[in-house]
Parts: structure tokens; C-alpha cells; sequence
């Protein structure tokens, strides 16, 4: 239970490279997709599904078990593996970023947030030390510093102010971590700056005077759009060290995924596969399918014959159309099941072609194919 967290490089292809983190509980091979746990369930897939997959990690939220149904109640179940019955390490984030997008009556200060549960309206506080306790009682083997994730956009002294409290908060996160975690857990610190170069750097460069063993890039996927998300990643993922992990938070659609591996990311977390799953959206090689759309109702074939996924293989887009315009569970559970499937396969691709030395091919023909919108 005590094998110490690391990062093992494997094959690099230009920016892009292959890893291996090993956790006390089990090895994640990077480039990773992360399905998204929020409150301890990966919606409508079973753990035994998801591990199907091929997900090696699943992220869980702090903002969510907290209110629900509460951190020390998931200790007293044993831990949220044990809880959720999912057995490969969990990353956990840190709860700012939820609060400010789904709390109401925040208050932000140096100390921390204080907010009211958008559930039951209850008080609580956030803070750096609280948020690790959180984390701890949950047993997340990797863990997110409490940071402040700006609004977009955001003027470059509101940026700069906001990027000073998170490197604070960074300290305090890795004293807290440092007094109660485990050896065989680790705690990532957060980038910011917005869309600044000059910020970027400055927080790259006071996080890792902090010292940390993985990083993670915050602050993006919140409506700058993809050019200006790899502008930033074009100048930050150089000035972070090449030996230990890096993390695109809530990142992305399949093309989003191609070109922050393009420049060196090795994790990644998004609903968007399970959310979109939920409202009928399919995503395949050649782009996303409405499966709701009329062009599917006599339609026989499945969504990839080619997969080893049931979800992806046994059902025609005749059915799953059905199962949708019936208002059927199943539509969800299975769409939700596919998605992940294929970003899994996603990532597989990827890891194949970078150690194949063929990454910028893989990149160029996948761009080729994978049509975000139709024409
Ligand atoms: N786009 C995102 C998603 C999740 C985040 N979580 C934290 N803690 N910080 C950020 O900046 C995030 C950004």
C-alpha cells in the first residue's frame, strides 16, 4: 500500500511523450483520459465498465462529496474506493473551481471561500488545510492544490492579483498535505495566468520554487477557445520539468485531446464524454453523431464494429436512436459507455504512435478525418 507515487518517461516524439505513473494502486500509462467521477459515480457506467475501457484513473470532486454525503462519512465507508467500489488510484480536485461555478453567496478572501451548497443551501468554508483534510479522508492518491481559477476574460491585474493567491494557497496546500497524506500520495500544484505568457511563467516558476510532483494547467477551458488554450500550453508546458507530469484540467473534445498532446500534456479530465453521451451525442473517428437525429432511424450499422466496447459493437444507431426518442435509460447508459470507449482508444492510438515515432502522422490524419461539424 505504500508504493511511493513516480513518473517514468517512456517514448517522446517531438512534444509529445509517452509515461508511466505508478500509484499505490495500480499504474496510469500517459498520455491518460481521466472519466469524470463527481460524486463518486462516473454517471450511468458501472466501475466494472468503466475499467473495461481501458481508464487506468477517474477523477472525483471535492465540492461534491463534501456536500454529499460529506467526506467523513465516505472515511467511514473506508475511503471512496471502497465506497464507489472502484479500485485503480482517483485523483481528486480541489474544490475552488466547482464552487465558483455551481455555489451561490461565495465570498472569496486569503483565508479561503465561504459559500452556500447549491444543494441545500447550507454554509461552508473552503480552505487550502480543509480542502487536503477533504481530500485525505476521501484517500485520493493524487491531489489538487486549492487554487483560484479565474473568470475568462479577466484584465491582466485581476489575472496577476488572482495568480498570487493561488501560489499562497500552493504553499499552504503542501504544508497541509505535508502534515497528514500519505507517502504513497501526491499533491499536484495548479498554473494560472490566464491567457498572460508573462503569468504563466511567473506561476510555473513560483510553483516549482514550491516544489511539487506533477503540475497541472488550470485557468483554460473556460471559453477561450482552443487557439488561445494552445497558445498558453505553447508557452507553459516548456518552462515545466520534463520529468514529472502535466495535467490539462477539464480538457476536451477529441481534437482538444490531439493538440495538447502535441504539446507534451499527459492527463486530461472532461465530462464532455458522459454528458454529452446523456443527450444523445456520439463521438466516433469521423466526428460527433446526434444519434437523436431522423438520418439514424433505419440506420443498421453500429457506432464501431471494430470495437471490443458492447456499447460501441452491439447496438445499432437504429436502437440507440429509439432508445432516445422513447426517453429510454439504456440510451444514456450505453452512449455514456461508447464515448468513453472511444476516448480510451483515443488515447491508446496516441500512446501506440508516439512510442511508433509516427505521432505527427497520427495527428495530421485524425485531423483529416474527425469532423467537429458537419460540411
Ligand atoms: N477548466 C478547469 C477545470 C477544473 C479546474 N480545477 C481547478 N482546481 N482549477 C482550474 O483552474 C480548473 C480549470
Amino acid at each position: 500500500m505504500t508504493t511511493p507515487f513516480s513518473f517514468s518517461l517512456g517514448a517522446t516524439d517531438g512534444q509529445a511523450r509517452t509515461g508511466a505513473i505508478t500509484t499505490s494502486r495500480g499504474t496510469i500509462r500517459t498520455p491518460a483520459f481521466m472519466p469524470v467521477g463527481t460524486a463518486g459515480t462516473v454517471k450511468a457506467v458501472q466501475m466494472r465498465d468503466v475499467k473495461a475501457t481501458g481508464a487506468d484513473i477517474i477523477l472525483g470532486n471535492t465540492y461534491h462529496l463534501m456536500l454529499r454525503p460529506t467526506a467523513e462519512r465516505v472515511a467511514r465507508f473506508g475511503g471512496l474506493h471502497k465506497f464507489s467500489t472502484w479500485e485503480g488510484p482517483i485523483l481528486t480536485d480541489s474544490g475552488g473551481f466547482q464552487v465558483m461555478s455551481l455555489s451561490a453567496m461565495r465570498k472569496l478572501t486569503e483565508e479561503g471561500v465561504s459559500f452556500q451548497s447549491h444543494i441545500d443551501g447550507s454554509k461552508h468554508m473552503l480552505t487550502p488545510e480543509r480542502s487536503i483534510e477533504i481530500q485525505c479522508l476521501l484517500g485520493a492518491d493524487i491531489q489538487m492544490q486549492l487554487d483560484e481559477c479565474p473568470p475568462f476574460p479577466i484584465s491582466e491585474e485581476a489575472s496577476l492579483e488572482s495568480l498570487e493567491l493561488s501560489v499562497r494557497w500552493a504553499k499552504r496546500s503542501k504544508a497541509a498535505f505535508e502534515e497528514i497524506a500519505g507517502r504513497h500520495q501526491a499533491l499536484y500544484g495548479i498554473v494560472q495566468g490566464s491567457v498572460f505568457p508573462d503569468q504563466r511563467k511567473r506561476s510555473a516558476e513560483a510553483l516549482q520554487e514550491i516544489g511539487f510532483p506533477g503540475y497541472s494547467v488550470g485557468g483554460l477551458a473556460v471559453g477561450e477557445g482552443r487557439e488561445a488554450m494552445f497558445g498558453v500550453l505553447d508557452v507553459t508546458t516548456p518552462l515545466l520539468p520534463k520529468d514529472k507530469p502535466r495535467y490539462l484540467m477539464g480538457v476536451g473534445k477529441p481534437l482538444d485531446l490531439v493538440g495538447a498532446v502535441e504539446r507534451s500534456i499527459d492527463m486530461f479530465d472532461c465530462v464532455l464524454p458522459t454528458r454529452s453521451g446523456r443527450h444523445g451525442q456520439a463521438w466516433t473517428w469521423d466526428g460527433p453523431l446526434n444519434l437523436k437525429n431522423a438520418q439514424f432511424v433505419d440506420d443498421e450499422t453500429p457506432l464501431d464494429p471494430a470495437s471490443d466496447c458492447p456499447a460501441s459493437r452491439d447496438y445499432t444507431k437504429g436502437y440507440l436512436n429509439h432508445l432516445f426518442r422513447a426517453g429510454e435509460y439504456l440510451g444514456p447508459m450505453l452512449l455514456s459507455w461508447h464515448n468513453l470507449d472511444f476516448y480510451q482508444r483515443l488515447m491508446a492510438a496516441m500512446r501506440e504512435a508516439i512510442a511508433e515515432g509516427r505521432f505527427d502522422q497520427f495527428a495530421e490524419e485524425f485531423r483529416a478525418r474527425h469532423r467537429e461539424r458537419k460540411g
